[in-house]
């Protein structure tokens, strides 16, 4: 029998498959399930042969766990599948990681006995297009929200429907061609601020090169705290070179938000504990600092207001305005009449969700170039060629095509964030999928639902050499069947095709998520990370300070490692 590779057409070069087995194909896909790539057979047999130790090991938590969650859950939903043994396999790894094996052995449905809780873990496209796209009012964030509530208010991301349908209609125009080409130039001076930071650390090593050992995964973080600062509220952190009381704040606030989604009882919410304990007092006042300056921007954003309609707006010549920031953008489309309150939550929202899954995709980009010099090299040919020695801009961008690959790569095997978080507003039948089960799942009211995008973007079902670097995946001849609708990259023409995503890959590939609630901040997000990239490499070669496998990884919202990701910078010399 031909196994499912050889089955089906790929893209050049080992990248993403266009066609995919359709739910008729099951019998013979199930079946070849097991041999489907070779290279997942790792994984596999370690999920095999750790299975028996789990049994065995499974302890009376799990078992009480798992009764709880059924009772509480109305009995197993329908045929799903359940990931016993959860709480302890949770236990000393990623939450993704352990969602992944069980993926492997249970299917791309499954239900997870969580404590008392039950979570449905989806990692089949068809029903994330489902959830995300189809039938997408019926779900809203719940956890999620529940977390990001104290912190964002009724922000993009947390807000119920009603809010939401009305915000995004704001917020959404304020990102157009002629912001983001203003971007592109901010983008470029911070970047340049940071490398020269760099330059200044430089020093000779025993081999005669200049070189400087950082932490690279804090550098990103400052670059991308200091952009996101401009590009929303024309605020300069300047955290790239100082530390301030807003800076400690935001760090304060972000690591607060990380702290609660890794936390699955809302602490938070009992009754005094914002007054009582330390670090909910810390947490308050962290927040009254941010509040007090976004207040203050936000008045005298007011107070400069220029009435104007969206399209004229749109036109204004961003690039020579000395504020260009959404929060300009939205108060002079509002003006008098925008709620402070909403528009602090929306721009806290951005200041957020900006920072730092931008911060984390460059770290992982950095980290899989140091491992991997030809693509670097090669990374740098396409930069000299561009850029010689000079500035990024928005026009060249669209030729950065490999370094822009580079960044979705990174952003498949390591989506940020790895889990999209739903939950069912109504009683639903999620759809078959792939899988084909015909009649699907049917799932009460309440039901929360984790979206992995980590198991899609690593689906061997999906991806040949799912686990390894390979940006060229996405480089395809455009007339040889590469992915349908993929472009290539023209913000005048088309500007959803600036990177592989959800629409092509038909829900495989979400690096921004997908359906209305995708992010409002992809192309901000893509055209920085490669502006960035490129004029690191510009002038250095990255370097690994220790062994990959000594990188550890730890999630909050993001993925990001456990020690920071210290690395060797060496001044190129032949880049000429
Ligand atoms: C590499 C960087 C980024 C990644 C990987 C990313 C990823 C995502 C994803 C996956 C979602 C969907 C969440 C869900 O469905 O639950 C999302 C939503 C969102 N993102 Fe981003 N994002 C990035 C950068 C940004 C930036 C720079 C901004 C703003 C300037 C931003 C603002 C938002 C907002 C406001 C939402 C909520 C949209 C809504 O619900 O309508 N993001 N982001």
């Amino acid at each position: 029998m031909a196994t499912l590779s050889s089955r089906l057409p790929t893209v050049a070069n080992g990248g993403f498959r266009t066609n995919r087995p359709k739910p008729k194909n099951l019998q013979s896909r199930t079946s070849q399930n097991f041999k489907v790539s070779k290279n997942r057979c790792r994984i596999k047999c370690e999920t095999a042969s750790t299975e028996e130790e789990r049994r065995t090991s499974r302890n009376l938590l799990d078992k009480a766990s798992n009764l709880l969650t059924n009772l509480l859950s109305g009995g197993s939903i329908g045929s799903m599948p359940i990931a016993e043994g959860a709480v302890s396999d949770l236990f000393g790894k990623p939450l993704f990681f352990s969602l992944y094996d069980w993926f492997l052995e249970h299917g791309s449905v499954y239900k997870l006995a969580f404590g008392p809780k039950a979570f449905v873990v989806v990692s089949d496209p068809i029903v994330a297009r489902y959830i995300l796209r189809e039938n997408a009012f019926c779900y809203d964030k719940g956890v999620l929200a529940d977390i990001l509530e104290p912190i964002m208010g009724k922000g993009l991301i947390p807000a119920d429907l009603e809010t939401w349908k009305q915000r995004r209609r704001v917020v959404a125009p304020s990102f157009h061609a002629s912001y983001l080409q203003a971007m592109v130039k901010m983008f470029t001076d911070c970047s340049e601020r940071t490398i020269s930071k760099f330059e200044g650390f430089l020093s000779m090593d025993s081999e005669g090169s200049d070189t400087v050992e950082l932490d690279l995964e804090a550098e990103f973080s400052s670059l991308a705290l200091d952009i996101i600062g401009l590009g929303v509220f024309n605020y300069d952190f300047g955290s790239i070179t100082k530390e301030s009381p807003v800076i400690k704040a935001v760090y304060g606030t972000l690591f607060e938000a990380e702290h609660r989604s890794t936390f699955y009882i809302p602490y938070w919410k009992l009754p005094l504990s914002s007054w009582i304990v330390p670090r909910q007092r810390k947490f308050r006042r962290d927040l009254k600092v941010i509040n007090d300056c976004l207040d203050e921007l936000i008045r005298n954003a007011k107070e400069t207001r220029q009435e104007t309609d969206v399209e004229k707006l749109q036109q204004r010549d961003y690039l020579n305005l000395k504020d260009a920031s959404l929060l300009r953008f939205l108060v002079d489309m509002r003006g008098a009449d925008v709620d402070d309150r909403q528009l602090r939550d929306d721009l806290m929202t951005m200041l957020i969700a900006g920072h730092e899954t931008t911060a984390a995709v460059l770290t992982w980009a950095a980290f899989l170039l140091a491992q991997n010099p030809a693509k670097m090299r090669k990374a740098q040919a396409e930069i000299d060629s561009v850029l010689g020695q000079g500035r990024t801009t928005f026009e060249c961008l669209q030729k950065l095509e490999y370094v822009r690959l580079i960044i979705v790569e990174a952003l498949r095997l390591y989506p940020q964030p790895p889990l999209l978080i739903r939950r069912s507003l109504k009683s639903d039948v999620l759809p078959g999928g792939y899988k084909g089960d015909k009649d699907g799942y049917a799932i009460p009211a309440g039901t929360d639902i984790f979206i992995s995008v980590f198991n899609l973007h690593r689906s061997p079902y999906f991806w040949d050499r799912p686990e390894e670097f390979e940006p060229e995946r996405f480089l395809m001849p455009r007339d040889s069947g590469g992915i349908e609708g993929w472009t290539g990259f023209d913000p005048t023409r088309s500007p959803g095709a600036m990177y592989p995503n959800e629409i092509i890959s038909d829900f495989a590939f979400l690096p921004f998520g997908g359906g209305p609630r995708k992010c409002v901040g992809d192309q901000f997000a893509l055209m920085e990370s490669t502006v960035a990239l490129a004029m690191l490499l510009q002038k250095f070669d990255i370097e690994l300070k220790g062994s990959p496998e000594s990188v550890e990884l730890v999630t909050g919202a993001t993925i990001h490692t456990k020690n920071g990701l210290w690395c060797k910078l060496r001044k190129r010399t032949n880049n000429h």
